[in-house]
């Protein structure tokens, strides 16, 4: 294992951060073999106070739990790295320091953490000028097991929608580098209130509206910027639409590369079939099972039973008591049976172990990673798409953070269009569209219901 080395002029340079880690560009080592693991590699390092697993646990994690759910190639390359003393950290947090007016505003004053342990990640910037480069995150791409049965909106949509209505002034803006998933960022660099919705990740296999929603969002966001306007549709995005003839048309075959890749990739559907596999576990049971917040804890005011839709549905489902699912959708009647065991209860030394608090556990996970695309300028080059930030989370400290969040979204109502309307929020969720779409078997992804 390489081990970074206080005597080594290195030079630190950050790229990006989230809120649980630093990423770092390392130059000025010696072009000797000794340092060859840093080449094409970025430093990834724990930020101080966060109640994360360290790197050591993260890593472990992801080689026996993560790494066999997907392809080799569908995962950025990552390898512990010893960070090597006090010294390499307070240089990475002089780094930070100097960065400050740049940064994300609620993650100023955040630092590196003194762990033992970083990791190495393989870096999915441009290798060359003219590569075109492009990272979101997926989140939902099915609905949550315990959103309500006639819900007209899918999980991610309906906590857009809340996260909107929280946000009182609006949010500061976010580092350039640091994109964080793509409805929030497309709404924070262009000013724009539309949610993407990211069931068009599934959808967009067989419907070219979805795949035009798709390229509206994702292009303004690649790096280089799209030039031209905005596609409207696919084969619109197929035609250069700069003066810049040379760079245009190399650009319009690289966009014309990911309408491809976003058509038929097996990437995203791989973690929508393992998303579901959790959804369809014991794991909702978990969510459930434990006692709810006071309802004071809720930022929002309830929905008014007015606007419910009618339907079995319109009664609020009870956290306590999961919604009867749809007859007609097999894999939710799997994520509504009843836990393996007695029900956690809070308190419980061991109110978050076991099957269903690691399906828990790595539900979450599988819903907060990062997907990079990097589009070679030169086309005989392959496309790469690859998922990251697939760490272990820390299930017993997130549970009653995830209860309050989905008690909200279907207290409040956000399941459904109301509440979109009411904050003025324009949401085009795919979640009735693609299960048409999967009934007729349409979408590429295996159907198997559920998926919204
Ligand atoms: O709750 P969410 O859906 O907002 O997701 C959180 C992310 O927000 P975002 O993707 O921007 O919406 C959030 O990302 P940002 O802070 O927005 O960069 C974190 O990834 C957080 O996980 P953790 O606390 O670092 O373990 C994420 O929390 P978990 O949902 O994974 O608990
Ligand atoms: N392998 C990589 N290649 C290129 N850039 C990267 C890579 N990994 C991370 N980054 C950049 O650093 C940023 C933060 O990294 P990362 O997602 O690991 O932080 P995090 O704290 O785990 O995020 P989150 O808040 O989602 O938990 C990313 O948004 C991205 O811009």
């Amino acid at each position: 294992m390489y081990q970074l080395i206080e005597e080594v002029p290195y030079e630190f340079r950050l790229v990006g951060e989230g809120a649980a880690n630093c990423v770092f560009e390392v130059l000025g080592y010696p072009p000797d073999p000794t340092h060859s693991c840093l080449q094409g590699n970025l430093l990834r390092v724990a930020k101080a106070g966060k109640k994360s697993y360290g790197h050591d646990e993260i890593q472990a994690y992801w080689e026996s739990v993560v790494r066999p759910l997907f392809r080799p190639d569908d995962l950025v390359r990552q390898q512990l790295v010893k960070l090597g003393g006090r010294r390499i950290v307070s240089r990475l947090n002089a780094v930070l320091e100097n960065e400050e007016s740049t940064r994300r505003v609620d993650f100023r004053g955040t630092r590196v953490a003194e762990a033992e342990y970083g990791m190495l990640v393989e870096d999915m910037r441009q290798r060359r000028p003219g590569d075109l480069t492009l990272e979101f995150k997926p989140k939902w791409l099915v609905q949550s097991p315990t959103a309500p049965p006639t819900a007209t909106r899918c999980r991610n949509c309906a906590r857009e929608v809340l996260k909107k209505c929280q946000r009182q002034p609006p949010p500061p803006s976010r580092q350039q580098q640091s994109t964080g998933n793509a409805e929030a960022s497309q709404e924070e660099h262009e000013g724009e209130t539309t949610i993407l919705c990211p069931l068009n990740f599934i959808a967009c296999a067989t419907s070219a509206d979805s795949l035009a929603t798709l390229l509206a969002h994702l292009l303004p966001r690649c790096n280089p910027p799209r030039l031209g306007p905005i596609p409207r549709s696919v084969s619109a995005a197929s035609a250069p639409a700069s003066a810049a003839a040379a760079s245009s048309s190399s650009l319009s075959l690289q966009h014309d590369r990911l309408s491809r890749w976003l058509q038929t990739n097996t990437l995203l559907p791989r973690l929508r079939a393992a998303q579901l596999t959790c959804s369809s576990s014991s794991s909702p049971s978990l969510l459930f099972s434990l006692p709810s917040p006071p309802a004071s804890s809720s930022s929002c005011r309830p929905f008014p039973t007015a606007l419910s839709p009618p339907s079995p549905g319109r009664e609020t489902p009870h956290l306590h008591r999961p919604p009867s699912p749809p007859a007609s959708s097999p894999s939710l009647l799997a994520a509504h049976a009843p836990p393996p065991g007695p029900p956690a209860r809070p308190g419980d030394a061991g109110a978050f172990a076991g099957e269903a608090a690691e399906s828990l556990a790595l539900a979450m996970t599988l819903r907060d990673c990062t997907c990079f695309i990097r589009i070679p300028a030169d086309p005989s080059q392959p496309v790469e798409a690859k998922l990251a930030d697939l760490d272990r989370k820390r299930g017993d400290v997130k549970l009653s953070y995830w209860q309050k969040t989905e008690r909200e979204l279907i207290e409040g109502g956000f399941y459904f269009d109301q509440r979109a309307v009411e904050a003025g929020v324009a949401v085009d969720c795919w979640l009735g569209r693609l299960k048409t779409l999967l009934e007729r078997g349409e979408d590429g992804a295996g159907g198997g219901g559920g998926g919204g």
